[in-house]
């Protein structure tokens, strides 16, 4: 049985992006700053200090994704302190750290947390109506899950 959380209206949003991939991020939000200074930011080190120079918005710098920032996030994600994800990973290129990026990525998953991959899918979240107010999310409820495990 799910239960529900409720989501205020400024949220906690995480921005990450792979490096082939940070212009892309930046100009989606560039294209959202004024959006976004509606809500709290977090972000990987190397990504948290390009769009901090060019939002001109303070923004919560974690670890760099290698060294730690995705797990980092993930573990943010567990403890209920991010509301959504916005993180264009790379396709294209193996990455050092792949392992903590599946693990970031199925958190996500896990946590119900809506997740933009791509900046079409980022513009669907933040034209919906429901990132501007209050949101009932559905939360994933364990309960049932742990009983079977004793
Ligand atoms: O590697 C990353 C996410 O997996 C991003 O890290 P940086 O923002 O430090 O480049």
């Amino acid at each position: 049985m799910a239960t529900f959380r409720t989501i205020p209206a400024a949220k906690h949003i995480a921005l990450v992006a792979h490096d082939n991939r940070k212009d892309e991020l930046l100009e989606w939000a560039i294209a959202n700053k004024g959006a976004l200074t509606m809500h709290r930011l977090y972000a990987t080190g190397t990504t948290g200090k390009i769009l901090e120079a060019h939002l001109g918005q303070p923004i919560q710098k974690l670890l760099s994704g290698p060294l730690g920032g995705d797990q980092q996030l993930g573990a943010m994600i567990a403890e209920r302190k991010i509301d959504v994800m916005i993180f264009f990973w790379d396709p294209l290129s193996a990455q050092p750290h792949d392992p903590d990026i599946k693990a970031l990525l199925r958190l996500c998953v896990v946590w119900n947390i809506p997740l933009a991959c791509d900046s079409a899918t980022a513009d669907f979240l933040f034209t919906s109506p429901l990132m501007s107010g209050e949101y009932a999310s559905r939360q994933t409820d364990f309960t049932e899950y742990l009983s079977r495990k004793i």
